[in-house]
């Protein structure tokens, strides 16, 4: 027979139980036993979930109270040294300390799951790290599956993604020079899972999908001949990208079978089953893990058809990652119509698809002729939907002109005219867009969601709290401010609540990381703007300051990749639509007199495919889609993009062909070692490299933002440099943003008159690094 499984499941729960239950527990309004509570009730439901749908394992393994990776280095025993835990008795409030760091140490470095929204927690090895044994959650939630009766498949994340993702502070360390310690640790996992009579274990070696250069690809035959006599099956499981160039290596290696995704990369089921050994299983992850539209299962029977008759009972029916992208349970969804609701499906929907596409294999299609034929008409409806098709849409993405993506005049003669009417300082100050979201501020949505607050006095609500950011900002002396994004429940639902050809749910909460989720707006149909969405917010900041207010727009690409996309055609195209949207909103806040307007894209880099052979074509249309979004104003207006959370280097001159005028990025964590790259690469325009990290609540001194500011100063000309934070203030407090901001003006007065006077900036004074050494930065 045909199994069906998946993955992995959500493990935030349908109500954001998980969320809240954290949460609390952090706040010390519960303990650990009703915490525990919550994770034993949520896994029961997914378990059971997954065996009333039908499926014939149910996963294990996916359940962390924070994050998987986390997980993993806890169940090896791999904790950073610095925090000196005993990795056999960690606790849970030590857990979540590593997670999110505590008053000696700051947490672990957290960064995206390949091209996903959401973000691990990176592991540290260094030359002294041991995989002894750490705790035995993992063999306890198995257990716990077992004594409910379940069927189980326990998932792990494999030896070689762990060490690729991992990372060392030491430079030039050879994590892989770890594999002599950490493949005896896995083996003795496996051999102990082989003990309790477990027959699957799924590893996770989602690297596979990158261009893996040989060291680490040569690394995978004799990593899986030693846990081959562990006494248990292995599937190997990829997804997100092909793994087809590797399918002579993958078919060879002793393994019982391989998942592979058919969603993101179809074409490669022919190149496989090419290779395929007949007593292998191949595991055909065809419904999406990724995106929430209800799969067109007469497609997908038929797309594995002929991988049934060639493999019989060795081919597995699963989805194409874990769930854990998608969200709990269109269920829930009560304020979306039938026809729209027919086209979706969550993590809870998908686990039936799973099992109709295994049943209409193994039994023939006419035991699910019923379920077939809802998904061919909803698959029909979308095809023709007229909420779909917008042909003005078409047409006006279809008429745009190389000069519809360029700026009137080149930079320099921009930056005249901007610089003739902002009469800004040297080194001009300025924030990124939010400013705290307080509890009364969601409080007050959540009452205007509900109907108990009255529209015009949720306006007010706002508009008080905007008039208190503003007068905070010309306080503190920021010269370009912001009016903070109170009205916004996130930088990418809010527009996509106002923006044609989206929707939007009112339970699609996906985890992002740790606590925190998300609840991407799902594109639908062609995209455009039916009302201006911002210039009423930004007229009113700036009537509020005589100071040049910054307006604050969402870029097309971060839409895009923070949304759920349609797939019915290529995510270009869409990009464009949203592009004019945006230009549309741009042109707008330009007429009301906002001149200075920030386009954000910190998920630019995010979205780059995660095989370079594919950079170049993507880097092209997202550039093209950005500067479609800022070319229609005029030479004075002053257009900002904003990135965060990556790595640019190997994206600058794609990020610089951007044209932006100013652009400010997230480098005080990597101590500006982005800067350099900026250097040499001679970045043309104006740059503000965030000065202060704003993901903890510590608030730098004076001093070490003046060193950075220093730093900055040797590889920008103090005409170009622009002084502000790495990113939005949304999920700070009041106190440690008005004390750091303070610092950061600070830090610039003092900048500034030791440039006036030509006093050359100390770089060398002690920094955070150093402070945190000793021991003594005070820092979480
Ligand atoms: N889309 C997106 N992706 C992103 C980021 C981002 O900002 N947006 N940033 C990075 C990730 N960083 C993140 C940082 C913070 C949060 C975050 O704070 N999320 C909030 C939810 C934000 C939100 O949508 N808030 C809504 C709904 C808030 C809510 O839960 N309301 C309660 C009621 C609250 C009350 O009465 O006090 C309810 O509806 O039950 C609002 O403000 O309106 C959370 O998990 O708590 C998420 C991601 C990368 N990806
Ligand atoms: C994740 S980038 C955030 C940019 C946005 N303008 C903010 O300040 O919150
Ligand atoms: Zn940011």
């Amino acid at each position: 027979m045909t199994i069906a499984h998946v993955l992995g499941f959500p493990r935030i729960g349908a109500q954001r139980e998980l969320k809240f239950a954290v949460e609390s527990f952090w706040r010390g309004d519960i303990g650990e036993t009703e915490l525990a509570a919550v994770g034993s009730t949520l896994r029961r439901r997914h378990w059971q979930w997954q065996k009333d749908a039908g499926l014939d394992l149910v996963s294990t393994g996916d359940f962390a109270w924070y994050d998987q990776m986390l997980n993993t280095a806890a169940l090896l025993g791999a904790l950073p040294a610095r925090f000196g835990f005993d990795p056999k008795a960690l606790t849970l409030k030590q857990y979540f300390e590593l997670a999110r760091g505590n008053a000696a140490q700051p947490a672990l470095e957290m960064t995206k799951w390949f091209d996903t929204n959401y973000h691990y927690l990176v592991p540290e090895l260094d030359a002294e790290t041991r995989f002894d044994g750490g705790v035995d959650w993992f063999f306890y939630e198995l257990a716990e599956a077992r004594s409910q009766g379940h069927n189980v498949k326990p998932a792990l994340i494999g030896p070689l993604t762990f060490l690729y993702l991992a990372k060392s502070k030491a430079a030039g360390f050879d994590k892989l020079g770890l594999a002599g310690r950490i493949v005896p640790a896995y083996r003795r996992i496996l051999e102990k899972l082989a003990a309790q009579g477990v027959e699957w274990v799924q590893i996770d070696e989602p690297i596979l999908a990158l261009e893996l250069d040989a060291q680490w690809r040569n690394a995978f035959a004799p990593i899986y001949r030693e846990f081959s006599t562990a006494g248990v099956k292995l599937l190997l499981a990829t997804y997100f990208d092909s793994v087809a160039e590797h399918a002579p290596l993958l078919a060879s290696l002793p393994v019982a079978g391989l998942h592979v995704d058919l969603v993101r990369a179809p074409q490669q089921l022919d190149a496989l089953l090419a290779a395929w050994p007949q007593d292998k299983v191949l595991s055909a992850g065809v419904i999406d893990g990724r995106n929430i539209w209800a799969a067109d299962l007469s497609a997908k029977i038929e797309q594995l058809s002929a991988a049934k008759t060639q493999l019989g009972n060795k081919l597995w029916v699963s989805a194409s990652s874990s769930l854990l992208h998608t969200p709990v349970d269109l269920a829930q969804e009560d304020q979306l119509d039938a026809e729209l609701k027919g086209w979706l499906a969550f993590a809870k929907q998908k686990l039936d698809e799973v099992v109709v596409v295994q049943r209409a294999l193994n039994e023939g299609r006419g035991t699910v002729a019923a379920q077939l034929a809802v998904s061919d008409a909803a698959a029909q409806s979308r095809r023709t939907s007229a909420r779909i098709h917008n042909p003005a849409v078409g047409g006006r993405v279809a008429a745009l002109t190389g000069a519809d993506a360029k700026r009137a005049h080149a930079y320099p003669v921009r930056a005249d005219a901007q610089r003739a009417w902002l009469k800004l300082p040297l080194l001009p100050t300025t924030s990124i867009g939010s400013f705290p979201q307080t509890r009364e501020i969601r409080a007050a949505r959540a009452a205007f969601k509900r109907g108990e607050l009255p529209q015009d006095q949720y306006i007010a609500a706002m508009q008080a709290e905007i008039k208190l950011v503003v007068a905070k900002q010309d306080e503190l002396g920021l010269d370009v401010p912001v009016h903070g994004e109170a009205e916004r429940n996130d930088m990418v639902e809010y527009f996509g609540e106002q923006l044609a050809g989206f929707t939007f749910t009112r339970f699609g909460w996906v985890q992002s990381y740790g606590s925190r989720c998300v609840k991407p707006p799902v594109i639908f149909g062609d995209v455009s703007r039916p009302t201006p969405m911002t210039v009423e917010w930004s007229r009113y900041a700036q009537s509020l300051t005589s100071k040049p207010m910054k307006g604050m727009l969402t870029g097309p690409v971060t839409i895009l990749q923070w949304s759920f996309v349609r797939d019915d055609q290529p995510r270009e195209q869409t990009c464009l639509q949203i592009a004019l949207a945006i230009r549309d909103e741009v042109v707008d806040l330009e007429q009301a007199g906002i001149k200075v307007i920030q386009i954000d894209e910190p998920a630019f880099r995010e979205g780059l495919p995660l095989k370079r052979a594919a950079w170049d074509a993507y880097l092209e249309w997202a550039g093209r889609a950005f500067r479609v979004s800022a070319s229609g104003v005029v030479d004075s207006t002053q257009i900002h993009t904003h990135m965060c959370y990556s790595e640019f280097n190997d994206i600058l001159p794609a990020i610089a062909a951007m044209d932006a005028d100013v652009i400010t990025i997230e480098t005080s964590r990597s101590d500006m070692e982005l800067l350099e790259a900026f250097g040499t690469f001679a970045y043309p325009n104006e740059i503000g490299p965030g000065v202060y990290d704003i993901h903890s609540p510590r608030v730098p001194p004076v001093n070490e933002m003046l060193r950075l500011i220093a730093k900055a100063l040797e590889v920008v000309p103090a005409e170009r440099l622009w002084i502000n934070p790495d990113c939005g203030l949304k999920t700070r407090g009041w106190p440690e943003t008005e004390a750091a901001l303070s610092n950061m003006l600070q830090a610039t007065r003092e900048a500034r008159s030791a440039i006036a006077e030509g006093r050359k900036l100390v770089v060398e004074a002690a920094g955070h690094h150093a402070a945190h050494a000793a021991g003594a930065c005070g820092c979480h």
